[in-house]
């Protein structure tokens, strides 16, 4: 059985060895000046005793076990990273739960509710926004839905599947392919990420220009509140007033605990093709991404990488930027569409060939690698994060410089972007920011990086999040972005659901 790390990404035996490490820091120090030093990866420190006890009714779902508890003290942002390799377990949950029924998930909310307890609901706990991570002062309980997982019923004659809310992204496809179908819904945290987290996040998937966000694949959804259960009903669509889903969808486990959804699947790609453009400059990528997001076309794919992206991504050195496009379809062949949009690309400056079948390659590897090499990273003392955004067009350069300023001194500061999603109206920048870490103040430097940062993100027009979600860390842009009256009507459906105010308290509201 695989073992997951307590303080990085995914599992033990995937982190880069010794010999990796030692030639990522070689790479990285023609970029950065790094001090040599490589962080040994910590034992999990003694945590405080849990301050409650659960009723017995209740203890065989729960634990105290401390490497238990500390691997869900934190999500996997860089500051919870370089918080638990420094040994650093801030707030840890006073008890882990996992509840095997909905039964359960209502009980443990009734108790906790009793007690003043908080719940942080946990899927896969990849959440970088400080989602997981309950930062008030008395006891917590993450409420981690691991064993209500599982593709539980496939209807094929309607596409459409049960899952339970702690499925991770692999055994939903598992659970799907020998009925020909797929969610096709693949964030970069797929391996390590849950359906549930996925819908209380509205995560954003890749290789999904179209259906990006998981909202459009959700039909129905099963939520346990502390005041009962609210069950949607199956339909493909509906006018029936504002949608129930959608109350749900990115509450972040405010209003209540999602424990199954019924998502919409399709028929597996038979047909697929793919190209890798070169341009000699971004920007004539990205007015050749605009134009084809614009023209109807519908690719499964369309990202743009810049130069530096692309050399670590993707491994080109070449100094271009790199248009990725896929195009995908169970039904007929899709060469011609993938022709038509190579040719909008010539017409923009780009050269390239076809990659052949599949809308993956060696750069996709590379993308679930990504957070692996994330974790090198900080222990070779590089402050590495992420920041995306989503803009309107005409905003896009303006924002990219004033992000690039406000990310530190040019000179020991890398900025690299790459547009993850584009739509008609607009893409959605992610930023990779790289700079030596402070050794002992990471978490302090990071925090003003990441102010300067999405300062200059809501200065020129872009979201806080086009799918990072809110969280705690996004509070403050969030606060000012969503409109006064919907912040009071979001505030009166926590007190109606969940009165005693026992869920996730800090996120999204309060
Ligand atoms: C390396 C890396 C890559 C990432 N790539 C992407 C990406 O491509 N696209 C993207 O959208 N995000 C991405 N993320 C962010 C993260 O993976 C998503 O937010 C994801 O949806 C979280 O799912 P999870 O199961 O890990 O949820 P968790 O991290 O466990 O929880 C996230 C939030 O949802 C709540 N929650 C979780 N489960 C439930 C439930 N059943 N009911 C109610 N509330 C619940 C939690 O309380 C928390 O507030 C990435 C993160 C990392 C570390």
């Amino acid at each position: 059985m695989p073992v997951r790390s307590w303080w990085g990404w995914g599992r033990v035996d995937r982190a880069l060895d010794d010999g990796q490490l030692r030639a990522l820091g070689e790479q990285v120090g023609l970029l950065l000046p790094l001090d040599g030093a490589v962080t040994p990866v910590p034992d999990v420190p003694p945590l405080p005793p849990p301050r409650i006890r659960p009723p017995a009714s209740l203890a065989s779902l729960v634990t105290d076990d401390d490497r238990d508890r500390a691997g869900h003290a934190y999500g996997k942002a860089y500051r919870d990273v370089v918080r638990a390799l420094a040994g650093r377990v801030d707030h840890p949950p006073d008890l882990v739960a996992r509840p095997d029924t909905d039964a359960a998930v209502a009980a443990l909310l009734d108790w906790a509710g009793d007690t003043g307890t908080a719940v942080v609901p946990y899927g896969g706990g990849s959440s970088v926004v400080g989602g997981v991570e309950y930062r008030g002062t008395g006891p917590w309980l993450s409420l981690d839905l691991g064993r209500l997982a599982g593709v539980s019923e496939v209807d094929p004659v309607n596409h459409a599947a049960r899952v339970g809310a702690g499925t991770f992204g692999p055994a939903v496809e598992a659970g799907l392919r020998p009925h020909d179908l797929t969610l096709r819904h693949f964030p970069q945290s797929f391996e390590f990420s849950t359906v549930g987290g996925w819908v209380a996040t509205r995560a954003g998937g890749h290789f999904a220009t179209g259906p990006t966000h998981i909202d459009d694949l959700v039909q129905a959804l099963r939520v346990v509140t502390p005041i009962g259960v609210n069950e949607t009903l199956r339909v493909p669509a509906s006018g029936a007033g504002p949608a129930p889903d959608r109350l749900f969808l990115g509450s972040e486990g405010i209003l209540g605990v999602i424990t199954a959804a019924w998502l919409r699947v399709r028929r597996r790609p038979r047909f697929t093709a793919a190209a890798a453009i070169r341009f000699e400059h971004d920007a004539d990528g990205r007015a050749a991404a605009r134009a084809i997001v614009q023209s109807g076309l519908q690719p499964a794919n369309c990202r743009l990488l810049d130069p530096l992206e692309a050399a670590i991504q993707a491994g080109v050195t070449d100094g271009g930027a790199r248009l990725l496009l896929g195009f995908e379809s169970a039904d007929v062949p899709v060469d011609p569409l993938l022709a038509r949009a190579v040719d909008i690309s010539r017409a923009h400056g780009g050269t390239g060939e076809t990659t052949g079948g599949g809308t993956g390659g060696a750069w996709r590897e590379a993308f679930l690698r990504a957070p692996y090499v994330r974790d090198a990273l900080v222990r070779l003392g590089v402050m590495v994060e992420t920041v995306e955004t989503a803009c309107a067009w005409d905003r896009f350069d303006d924002l990219r410089d004033a992000v690039v300023d406000a990310a530190g001194p040019r000179g020991s500061t890398v900025v690299t972007y790459r547009l993850t999603h584009v739509y008609p109206d607009g893409p959605a920048p992610y930023f990779t920011i790289l700079a030596p870490a402070p050794r002992g103040a990471e978490v302090d430097r990071w925090d003003e990086v990441k102010r300067a940062v999405n300062d200059a993100i809501a200065a020129h027009g872009g979201t806080v999040t086009h799918h990072h979600a809110v969280g705690r860390d996004h509070r403050r842009w969030y606060d000012t972005e969503r409109p006064e009256p919907f912040h009071a009507a979001l505030r009166a459906a926590k007190a109606a659901l969940d009165p005693r105010g026992v869920l996730n308290p800090g996120v999204l509201i309060g």
